[in-house]
């Protein structure tokens, strides 16, 4: 099993049987959006501060943070029943065409 799919499914065991007092997950997952998006916002900037560091610390710093958002994230698309498969679907969808050809679809390209 790839580790993005087994991390999806230990999320959904805590969501369905976690104690939020054992479980950083379940605790995340009963506090709710705001919560677990302010944990996402936090650690999005821890990870754009350590890609500024240099050297092969700066990159470890960042493989680091960089797994702190996609945990974070993916608890965020377990309370809202999003599964890894749909978000999967969704960049496939966008193979082949340009993000900025995908921007003027949306908005005339403002
Ligand atoms: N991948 C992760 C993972 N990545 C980051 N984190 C936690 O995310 C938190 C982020 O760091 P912070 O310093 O900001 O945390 P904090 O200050 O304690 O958090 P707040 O009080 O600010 O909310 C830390 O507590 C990390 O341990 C994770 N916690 C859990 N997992 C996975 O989820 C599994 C289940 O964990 P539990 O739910 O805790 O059993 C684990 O075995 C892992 O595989």
């Amino acid at each position: 099993m790839r580790p993005l799919d087994q991390l999806e499914q230990t999320i959904a065991e805590r969501k369905q049987a976690g104690d939020a007092d054992s479980s950083y997950t379940a605790k995340l997952l009963a506090a709710g959006v705001a919560k677990i998006g302010s944990k996402i916002t936090e650690e999005a900037a821890e990870v754009v501060e350590a890609a500024d560091e240099a050297g092969e610390a700066g990159r470890q710093h960042t493989i680091a943070e960089a797994g702190d958002v996609i945990y974070h994230l993916m608890v965020l698309l377990a309370h809202r029943e999003i599964t890894l498969e749909e978000v999967e679907a969704e960049i496939a969808r966008r193979f082949g065409m340009s993000g900025l050809e995908e921007k003027a679809s949306r908005d005339g390209g403002n």
